[in-house]
């Protein structure tokens, strides 16, 4: 392996999204050991930015499920929003939605609170060219076009590594497209079972101490 990609929320932070400090240890051991570390997020870039800051992490980063790509060669909006907004607006028309907090400055996709049933989303959405992910933190409505794997291989393209020489980690359903890609693929233990059921090894702990379990037994204790 020659680097790690992780998910934010609920894979190195614990179910109220703070992050654990165990997962924080991991992550910049990982760096100092010579694997550069990279954010794969549904959240926004300027949340995505920070946390990278915070961290420490050299890696590039994948935004909005892979609306947003940001790596030291280029910063591109993948995902079409006006896909995403009629459907939004139907779901408005019917229901009472709203958008999660910081809405304006997401680019690519909507992601509203989940404050209804991601199966009556998915239902009243269903002739729109969109993808609904429920991350277990908001919903997302986003761009056929683009995922957290596509936008992977642009990140690894721009590192000179292949997604192959990845190890992923993650926790919900927006996860799946790019730990396929990876080479080796880790959920923790609190994630969704379709995406255990497709990963190399499931953590016996569970979010930010399972990620950090997953780095020491694979990256670091080699
Ligand atoms: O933005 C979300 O809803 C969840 O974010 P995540 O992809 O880092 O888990
Ligand atoms: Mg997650």
């Amino acid at each position: 392996m020659k680097a790690v990609a992780v998910d934010i929320d609920g894979t190195i932070t614990d179910k109220n999204r703070k992050i654990c400090v165990n997962a924080i240890n991991a992550l910049r051991k990982a760096e100092d050991a010579g694997y550069p570390v990279i954010l794969v997020t549904g959240n926004v870039l300027c949340t995505a930015k920070m946390v990278s800051t915070m961290l420490g992490t050299s890696g590039g980063i994948v935004c909005e499920n892979g609306g947003v790509v940001y790596t030291t060669k280029r910063n591109l909006i993948l995902g079409d929003v006006k896909k995403c907004s009629p459907a939004y607006e139907l779901l408005k028309s019917q229901y009472d939605v709203e958008k999660t907090e910081f809405s304006d400055l997401r680019l690519s996709e909507i992601a509203i609170k989940r404050t209804i049933d991601v199966n009556t989303v998915k239902k009243t959405v269903k002739n729109f060219d969109v993808v609904v992910y429920d991350t277990k933190f908001a919903i997302h409505i986003t761009d056929p076009l683009v995922n957290k794997g596509k936008s992977l291989k642009i990140v690894a393209e721009d590192m000179s590594i292949t997604t192959d020489e990845i190890l992923a980690i993650g926790d919900s359903e927006n996860d799946l497209e790019f730990l396929e890609v990876a080479g080796f693929k880790v959920a923790v233990s609190n994630a969704d079972d379709e995406l255990k059921e497709n990963t190399d090894y499931v953590t016996k702990k569970a979010y930010g101490d399972g990620a950090a379990e997953a780095i020491e037994k694979f990256i670091l204790n080699k």
